[in-house]
Parts: C-alpha cells; sequence; structure tokens
C-alpha cells in the first residue's frame, strides 16, 4: 500500500507538558505498586507519571519535578546488582519520598545500615509514632497525620530492615519488627516509610502522601482530567495539521473517548471503523451505530465481517491461536476498509498508560496476547496517534464524562477485542457463542437491575466446554454447564470475585435455565487473579 512512510514517533498529548505542571515522578525500583503510587498521587489533584529508576539525575531533573517518590522493589539494597538511583539526587533539594525498596535504598545510599530482618512483617501491622526527641511534635513528616505515641494501622510487605538510620536522620516511628519504620532528615527534604501509604489496607496512607505532597513537596495541585480535555483538542489540531485519520471505534470507553477528543479536533477529518466480528455480546453492533457514530456524529463504517471470522476460526481450540486468527482477520478486514478511504495518514487509538508502563519493560512472561491494532500502522504507513497514552481509566472516564459521552458509554465495562471468542473454551461453535451470547445478555441485565453494574469490574457468562447430566420437565438432559464471573478490579491487573448477594445469584441462575433451556448447570465462578486470569481464555 502506498502511502508516507512509518513514523515510529507516536502522536500523544503529554499533559505535563501543556499543563505547564511540575510533575511527580516516580522511581520504578521493580515495584508492584509503582503505578499504584501513581494513581494515588493523580486522584490528589496531582500530575504524575512513573519514570525508570536508573535515568540519571540530570533527565529526571530536566522535567523539573516538584517531587520524587521512590517505589518499593523485590530486590535487597545490599545484594551485588541491585537497583539504586543516580546518587546527585539526594543533594539536587529536590523532596524525596522513598517508599518500603526506595527507603531502605536512602538509607543505605547515605550511610545508615539495612539488613536481613529476623522476621518477615507482611500484611497488617501497627506503627507507633515516636515523634520529636522532646516529644512535643510527631516530626514533620507526621504532623497533622498523627500524634506522639500514636498507634496506626498500616500494611507492610518486606523482609529486610533499616536498623540505623543515615546520619542526619532519626527515626519517627516503629513497629514491633522494624525500628526505623518511618525516618525523615533533621532539614533536608528527604523522608522515607517502610510501610506502603499507597495502598488502601494503609487507612492514613492517603493524608500522608497529600501532606507529603502539599505541605512538604510545596505542589500546587490542579491536576485535573478535564482540563487536559480542552488543552489536548488544540494540541491535536497543531500536530495534525493535514491529512485524515482513521479510528478504531470497538463500543469500549477508551476508544470512544479517543474518537471524540480527536473528533473535536479534526472534525470530518475522522473517519470510524467498526469491525463486527460475530463475536459481540447481543446487541452491541446496533449499541455502537446509535450511540457512537449517531451521537459522535462523525462517520462511522460498520463492517459486518462475522462470517469471516467463524469461518477463520472453525476448528481452532488452542486459546492463543484463536487470539492470533483474531488479530490477523481484524488487520485484514481494517486494511482493506481504510485502504478504501482517501488519504488517510493517522490511526487514532485508546491506548491508556497502565498498557503503556507494563509494556515498557518487556520482562514479563506472556500470559496472554491481548488484541489490538497494534499491527496495523505499520502495515498501512499510518502514524499512531494516541492521546490518552499518559491517562488512567477513571481518568478516560472523567474526560469521556467532560466531552459529553453519556453514561451509558463512560461507565461500560470493559470488553475484550477477540470478545466471545475468550469466553468459550476450545472451539467457537455457533451454539457456544448463542449459548454465551443469551446467558450474558441476563448476567448482565440482572447485575444492573440489581444496581451493582458501576461498582463491578466486569460481569458476564462463560462456556465451560463441560457437559453435565440434568433433569427437565422430568426428562433426562445432557446439557453445557455455563459460569457467571463477576470481578471487581482498579485496572485489570489484579481482581477478585464479587460476593453477588445470593438471591442475585439465585435470579441468575433461574433465569439462565429458563430461558436457555438446554442448558443444565449454571457456576458461580470464585477465582481471583492472580492465579486466575479474568477471562478464562
Ligand atoms: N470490534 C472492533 N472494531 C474496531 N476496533 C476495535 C474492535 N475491537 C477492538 N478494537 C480496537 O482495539 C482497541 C483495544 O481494545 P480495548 O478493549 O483494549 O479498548 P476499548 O474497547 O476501547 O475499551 P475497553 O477496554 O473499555 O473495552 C480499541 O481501543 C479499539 O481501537
Ligand atoms: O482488549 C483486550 N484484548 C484482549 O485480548 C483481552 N484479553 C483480556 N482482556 C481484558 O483485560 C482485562 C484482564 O484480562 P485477563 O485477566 O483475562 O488477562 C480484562 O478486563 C479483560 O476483559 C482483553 N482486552
Ligand atoms: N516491598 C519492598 O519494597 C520490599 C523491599 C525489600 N525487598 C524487602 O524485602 O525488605
Ligand atoms: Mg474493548
Amino acid at each position: 500500500m502506498s502511502g508516507p512512510s512509518v513514523s515510529a514517533e507516536v502522536v500523544t498529548v503529554d499533559p505535563g507538558g501543556l499543563a505547564g505542571a511540575e510533575p511527580v515522578l516516580v522511581l520504578d525500583l521493580g515495584a508492584q505498586y509503582a503505578l499504584l503510587i501513581a494513581r494515588r498521587i493523580r486522584e490528589l489533584g496531582v500530575y504524575c507519571e512513573v519514570v525508570p529508576g536508573d535515568l540519571p539525575a540530570q533527565a529526571l531533573l530536566e522535567r523539573r519535578p516538584r517531587a520524587l517518590v521512590l517505589s518499593g522493589g523485590p530486590s535487597s539494597v545490599y545484594a551485588p546488582g541491585a537497583p539504586g538511583v543516580d546518587p546527585e539526587l539526594w543533594s539536587a533539594g529536590v523532596p524525596v519520598l522513598g517508599i518500603c525498596y526506595g527507603m531502605q535504598l536512602m538509607a543505605q545510599a547515605l550511610g545508615g545500615e539495612v539488613r536481613r530482618g529476623d522476621r518477615q512483617e507482611f500484611g497488617r501491622s501497627e506503627l507507633e509514632l515516636l515523634g520529636a526527641p522532646d516529644g512535643s511534635s510527631s516530626g514533620r513528616l507526621f504532623d497533622g497525620v498523627g500524634r506522639p505515641g500514636d498507634r496506626l494501622v498500616c500494611w507492610m510487605s518486606h523482609g529486610d530492615v533499616v536498623v540505623e538510620p543515615p546520619p542526619g536522620f532519626r527515626s519517627v516511628a516503629r513497629t514491633a519488627v522494624s525500628p526505623v519504620a518511618a525516618m525523615e532528615h533533621e532539614q533536608r527534604p528527604l523522608f522515607g516509610v517502610q510501610f506502603h501509604p499507597e495502598v488502601a489496607h494503609t487507612p492514613f496512607g492517603t493524608a500522608l502522601l497529600r501532606h507529603f505532597l502539599y505541605d512538604l513537596a510545596g505542589v500546587s495541585g490542579g491536576w485535573d482530567p478535564r482540563d487536559f480535555g480542552r488543552r489536548a483538542v488544540d494540541a491535536l489540531r497543531q500536530q495534525l495539521p493535514e491529512g485524515r485519520a482513521v479510528v478504531a471505534l470497538s463500543g469500549g470507553v477508551d476508544s470512544a473517548t479517543a474518537a471524540a477528543l480527536v473528533h473535536r479536533a479534526l472534525g470530518d477529518r475522522l473517519t470510524a471503523i467498526f469491525v463486527d466480528h460475530g463475536l459481540m455480546r447481543q446487541g452491541e453492533p446496533d449499541f455502537v451505530r446509535r450511540e457512537l457514530g449517531e451521537r459522535l456524529g462523525m462517520p462511522l463504517i460498520a463492517v459486518d465481517a462475522g462470517a469471516r471470522f467463524l469461518q477463520a476460526l472453525r476448528g481452532v481450540r488452542d486459546p492463543e491461536r484463536k487470539r492470533r486468527i483474531i488479530g490477523q482477520e481484524f488487520i485484514r478486514v481494517f486494511e482493506e476498509t481504510a485502504g478504501a478511504l482517501p488519504d488517510v495518514r493517522y490511526l487514532v487509538q485508546g491506548t491508556l498508560y497502565p498498557d503503556v508502563v507494563e509494556s515498557g519493560g518487556g520482562k514479563t512472561a506472556t500470559i496472554k496476547s491481548h488484541h489490538n491494532v497494534g499491527g496495523l500502522p505499520e502495515r498501512m504507513g499510518l502514524r499512531l496517534v494516541e492521546p490518552l497514552r499518559f491517562l488512567f481509566k477513571d481518568e478516560v472516564r472523567a474526560l469521556a464524562r467532560e466531552l459529553g459521552l453519556p453514561d451509558r458509554i463512560v461507565d461500560r465495562h470493559p470488553f475484550p477485542g477477540p470478545g466471545l471468542a475468550v469466553r468459550i473454551v476450545g472451539e467457537v461453535t455457533p451454539e457456544a457463542l448463542e449459548t454465551v451470547r443469551a446467558c450474558d445478555a441476563i448476567v448482565v441485565e440482572e447485575v444492573e437491575r440489581a444496581g451493582l453494574a458501576r461498582e463491578v469490574w466486569q460481569a458476564f457468562a462463560v462456556w465451560t466446554g463441560s457437559y453435565s447430566v440434568g433433569v427437565k420437565g422430568d426428562a433426562r438432559l445432557y446439557g453445557p454447564v455455563v459460569a457467571v464471573r463477576c470481578v471487581q478490579s482498579h485496572d485489570g491487573m489484579t481482581a477478585d470475585w464479587v460476593r453477588l448477594p445470593y438471591e442475585l445469584l439465585d435470579r441468575i441462575s433461574h433465569r439462565i435455565t429458563n430461558e436457555v433451556p438446554y442448558v443444565s448447570r449454571v457456576v458461580y465462578d470464585i477465582s481471583p487473579k492472580p492465579p486466575a486470569t479474568i477471562e478464562w481464555e
């Protein structure tokens, strides 16, 4: 296909740069929680990004950070090759909060002592605030958060302990296991906590972070994803002065928000393409046409490609092969459709910040190959436009609301690109597809009717591939076993099953076995992630 050559550079909108804001940077030292720290900080109205922990001080300071947060991490600071930060940061005058490994690193780097503890400290722990030597105040870090002598519940996850704070520092809190559970420098803006203020199990964690940011680091706040929308439109107009763009519109909130934003900037230079791969939920293609095509006021090409996807999936049982086939077929359909439009130069995607950070390291094992439109730009010579690359899902929802998208779209549960195919164990047969679609509609309807839709991350039905014996109308029935899955999650990375009320489960089961009468049995999936994943395939 002809067209301008591929540009590796992604057109995006950098909220930090836009707001003229001086961000808070989380230095990632291998933590599970680096993204969570960033989310908490943004929830406090402060723009924050996660950056690699080993960035040179100069590169970090060029961003004019208001504060640095050193994350936790799985290593031990005294082990050879353990991750570190540029030592110039300690004297740069920028306020630093070290969390867990981050505090241990600060302690060791500045002359304190860290060693393997006699005991591990994992989970809930009681923190005793030590206060200033004269007992008059709780010290700078806990000023306004607690008082000397207070015992506060916090959440710990460590095996190493700081036994001696560095010269110039003092311990301001301890637990039964950690003599230095929090420390601060007597004058310089250097602070450390052994516990995790970012997790919900540390009830005063948010108050501590707010105090660190606003009082100790003097941030001005003002981060609001809704303002981002207004600024992003101008930035996009400047960056995309001419040529047409296509957006792959799935019906999900991410691509809908990206589409709405770019539509404001480009107007009729944007066309949406929705691929109906036949693996959609009940009523989905109509929903997309009606709620997105008409409401967003942009031309929408809906491609009915169900037959070719089902044909390509015939006889395929392996989950990864299914995903690959869907991805490839998707690219073909998209290419044919977009290729027929004149002067298309850009492809808009709804990639979010967690996707970017999580695919950054490349060290994580492939659990599932997530379907996306990633293979397209190179093949078509298109430039990628990802305006939401720096936003979290809750921020995207706030932005979507600001852009006037209705609740029906804003509050939608995520739906995987490969659709119902990953909710069918084994081959995607018409029988399985029809069954899972009918059951899914019942699950969704009942969860919504119970007023729980906004409280759960996803609720759906699964074709388990098993059959079992039942009895209906005095006759033997050998029918499919359908599972119901309902999970709570913040970002899809971890999840827990939702304790749905028994009456609701009962209603779902009753409706399924009555309205989809050949189903013999309904089971409820009570597996958290990990070790299970959210989707079954
Ligand atoms: N059926 C489809 N037609 C067109 N584009 C699609 C389709 N399915 C997925 N995509 C594209 O793949 C991207 C990734 O899908 P993903 O499910 O992660 O995001 P989303 O659907 O926009 O939002 P959500 O995560 O809430 O479902 C989408 O943003 C969209 O651009
Ligand atoms: O766009 C997507 N393409 C995919 O291939 C895909 N697989 C899973 N998901 C969604 O991602 C979240 C985590 O799912 P898992 O625990 O099953 O990996 C859940 O929200 C899933 O619905 C996908 N989304
Ligand atoms: N969660 C962490 O940051 C752990 C730090 C270090 N690995 C320890 O066990 O003490
Ligand atoms: Mg989706």
